[in-house]
């Protein structure tokens, strides 16, 4: 480990982000009702132009009105190349009830942009005297957002989560695709006769873990557009959770309980984990700093992994009491 000492993440769950449209107020009720750890209202490209107003004032009501239980509360404001999002941050801070918990800045691409709405938020949040401190997400998702993803981890005291927003991301670097994550059709290696189909997110995946990491923020896997295939969203998800991502979007409600099967640690993780914490205590009572579990390795590192997967299943047992 460095000097510098890596931060933990905000320890909470965060298995599933659901997400509706702003300017469907008839799904607020179906939202909450869910088991989704977090709640992402939209505002940006869920919501058509001339619905913009009505989605706000949709929101806000809502925020008071409906009994979130324990979620996380999120709004997705515009863009910052849009006209939209300074209404949409002025609106919510100045109306919304204390309740909202987070806003979700999407297309970030440099840390300057956290530092604008940084400064407005602050700004209203003084003003008006709102008491608890709105946190940030964003979403990275474009060619100049994963460029400069590691600034951005880094942007603000109020950044606690970064997705990967596979759509405008693929529209962003100009990837041949219209897929909404998963397995694409032409990326793949050819070997004698066989196809080995390869993950093109993998690598942007990769570089957000790491500047999440580096500053203390939590990973998400963004959207699956194909909500019929629970096989492909399962494979993505399991990937996403492999490389160190803690949830991952649903864009319709079939999608929740397949993330939060993903991303809560099986039973059998569990056990493993613990049993190789109690092997290592035994190497550790026997002076040695490896021994052998089940056949492999297992040394001073295993214990840090063994505790996340053991923190991981404690966090979201104690959410759930
Ligand atoms: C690339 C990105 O930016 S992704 C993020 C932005 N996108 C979004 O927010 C889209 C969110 N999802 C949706 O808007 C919708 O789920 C759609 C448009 C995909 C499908 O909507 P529908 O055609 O109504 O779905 P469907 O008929 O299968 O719904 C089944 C049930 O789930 C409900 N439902 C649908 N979407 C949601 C949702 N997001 N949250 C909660 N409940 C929902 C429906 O009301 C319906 O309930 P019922 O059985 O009581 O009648
Ligand atoms: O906003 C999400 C995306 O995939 O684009
Ligand atoms: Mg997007």
């Amino acid at each position: 480990m460095s000097f510098k000492l890596q931060p933990a993440a905000p320890a909470r769950p965060n298995r599933c982000q659901l997400f509706g449209p702003g300017s469907r107020p008839a799904l607020f009720e179906k939202m909450a009702a869910s088991a989704a750890d977090v709640i992402n209202l939209d505002l940006e490209d869920s919501v058509a132009p001339s619905d913009k107003d009505a989605a706000r004032a949709n929101i806000i009501k809502a925020i008071g009105d409906v009994d979130w239980g324990s979620k996380t509360l999120s709004v997705r404001i515009n863009g910052l190349d849009t006209p939209y999002w300074y209404r949409d941050v002025v609106d919510l801070l100045e109306n919304a009830s204390e309740r909202l918990d987070q806003i979700m800045i999407p297309k970030v691409g440099c840390a300057a942009d956290i530092y604008a709405v940084d400064a407005l938020v602050t700004a209203i949040e003084s003003a008006k005297g709102r008491e608890k401190r709105i946190d940030f997400e964003v979403i990275i998702e474009s060619a100049a957002g994963i460029s400069h993803v590691e600034e951005i981890a880094a942007s603000s005291p109020r950044l606690v989560a970064m997705s990967l927003g596979a759509a405008d991301f693929a529209a962003s670097m100009g990837m041949q695709t219209t897929g909404i994550g998963g397995t694409q059709e032409n990326y793949y290696m050819q070997h004698g006769e066989a196809r080995h189909y390869s993950d093109p997110w993998h690598w942007a995946q990769a570089a957000i873990v790491a500047a999440c990491r580096t500053h203390g923020v939590l990973p998400v896997d963004g959207p699956f557009g194909d909500f019929s295939d629970d096989e492909g969203y399962r494979a993505q998800a399991r990937r996403s959770a492999t490389l160190g991502m803690v949830g991952k979007w649903a864009i319709h409600p079939k999608q929740i309980a397949l993330a939060n099967e993903v991303f809560t640690p099986s039973d059998a993780q569990i056990t493993e984990a613990r049993e190789i914490l109690a092997a290592m205590e035994t190497a550790k009572a026997n002076g040695e700093g490896a021994t052998v579990y089940k056949g492999r390795l297992v040394d001073i590192a295993s214990i840090k992994q063994a505790e996340v997967i053991v923190r991981q299943s404690e966090m979201i047992a104690n959410s759930a009491a």
